[in-house]
């Protein structure tokens, strides 16, 4: 690893910090997605602008939308669908809402788009992408293997209609095909087969965007039907992140502090508000102030037992915060993680232990029994929310040094300096 180590703040007594948050990753790229397809400009204020969702308007770009700069937004302008256009190829980076919506639009143009993406990226899962839009009527070029590089073949227009899918690895092979499926000739009607979907909260999301844009979708607890149709064009403003208030919750947790983050969403499809309930687990006083949330820990963390399908993305920094608590937990529902930016349950299990933790990895979760824990250099395996729970466990640990702390910077520029703020 030849990345610089970053010494991670250590903070021997209580923070009490107020933070503010970057827009959701997962808004932004559904909204930059449904915009793209629109029938005419959107606005969307507060955007994120960080690797993942730069990489999905430099994608949409390639595809011949505009996606400008403007104020403190962007405005998208949507490409013309259906023209022929030469060949492109997509870098999706390690993006999975990249890698998993932009395909299904790809097959609305005229013309080869190659979809790669970083190292790690190519071993993410990726045919229920490739067998869905197949069965689609679209052609796809790949080695067999159901993962990156691959070729869509549009030809400008997608028949679409009933397709069968197993959804369980991940809800973006889902989200993906609802999010493109209005402007198929037949629009989509996507039945899911298999193990429990996981990320439900974020199918929502898919399903909340389209309802704003006038997308006509029926939707079951494993079918989904989105009519054919236009996507009405729709200015809106982008969450705070609750994803990565995490962190920022889990800090205040591990030293017994206190937080504020401000404008906590009231209403909210994003997963991380969760984190609500999962720090009363811990044993916190959570309290809604105005629209802040405000985060008080206890003396002594209690261990959880959490079901974390739906909220899968929070799984690493939850783990950081078990780590240090006064019994055992418990996290379940998480087999899909080993298919996430990196295999979380194994680099979990590592990196804990690294730090003289002891974890239980099971198929579908872990076990975290609290053990004194000491210094030690972690690996965060590109993967931005390993990176957020070595910096919970620095917090907590005098010594830890974090392997590319850049690699945050997939969802949170900066993130180094606001942490550096919140732990002084
Ligand atoms: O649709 C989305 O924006 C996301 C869905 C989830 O994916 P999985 O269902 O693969 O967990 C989540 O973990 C990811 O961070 C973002
Ligand atoms: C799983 C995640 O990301 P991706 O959108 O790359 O799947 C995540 O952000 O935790």
């Amino acid at each position: 690893m030849t990345s610089p180590l970053w010494a991670a703040p250590f903070r021997p007594d209580p923070v009490d910090a107020t933070v503010s948050l970057l827009g959701s990753k997962s808004q932004t790229n559904r909204v930059l997605i449904l915009s793209a397809l629109a029938d005419g400009p959107s606005r969307v204020s507060r955007p994120l602008v960080s690797r993942d969702t730069v990489l999905m308007a430099d994608a949409l770009r390639s595809l011949g939308a505009s996606v400008i700069e403007d104020g403190d937004g962007w405005t998208v302008t949507p490409a013309a669908w259906g023209e022929r256009q030469a060949p492109v190829t997509i870098d999706v980076g390690l993006a999975g809402t990249v890698m998993r919506f932009v395909p299904p639009v790809a097959a609305l143009v005229d013309g080869d788009v190659e979809v790669d993406g970083d190292e790690y990226a190519r071993q993410r899962p990726m045919s229920t992408t490739i067998s869905s839009l197949r069965a689609l009527g679209v052609t796809i070029d790949d080695d067999a293997r159901g993962t990156m590089p691959f070729t869509v073949r549009g030809s400008g227009r997608v028949l679409g209609g009933a397709v069968t899918i197993d959804a369980s690895a991940s809800s973006q092979f889902l989200s993906a095909l609802l999010l493109a499926g209005a402007r198929y000739d037949e629009g989509i009607d996507v039945r899911h087969e298999g193990p429990p979907v996981p990320s439900m909260p974020h199918v929502r999301m898919t399903l909340t965007e389209l309802a704003r844009r006038g997308v006509s979708v029926e939707a079951g607890s494993e079918r989904w039907v989105v009519e054919p149709g236009p996507i009405a064009a729709y200015d809106c403003a982008i969450e705070p992140d609750l994803s990565n208030a995490g962190a920022f919750v889990a800090g205040a947790l591990v030293t017994g502090g206190r937080v504020r983050v401000r404008h906590w969403p009231l209403e909210t499809d994003q997963p991380g508000d969760r984190w609500r309930e999962i720090a009363q687990a811990f044993g916190a006083e959570v309290h809604i102030d105005g629209d802040d949330l405000l985060v008080v820990a206890p003396d002594t963390l209690r261990g959880v037992r959490l079901d974390l399908r739906d909220e899968g993305e929070l799984t690493p920094v939850v783990a950081a915060v078990a780590a240090v608590a006064a019994g055992p937990s418990t996290l379940t529902g998480i087999a899909h993680l080993r298919g996430h930016e990196t295999d979380r349950l194994a680099a979990l299990t590592a990196e804990i232990t690294r730090m003289g933790g002891e974890v239980d990895e099971h198929a579908d979760g872990l076990t975290i029994h609290p053990r004194p824990l000491h210094a030690a250099d972690l690996e965060t395996y590109a993967d931005h929310r390993m990176a957020h729970a070595a910096a919970v466990l620095g917090l907590a640990v005098k010594g830890v040094q974090v392997h590319d702390i850049a690699t945050t910077a997939k969802t949170y520029p900066g993130f180094e300096q606001d942490w550096q703020r919140f732990a002084s």
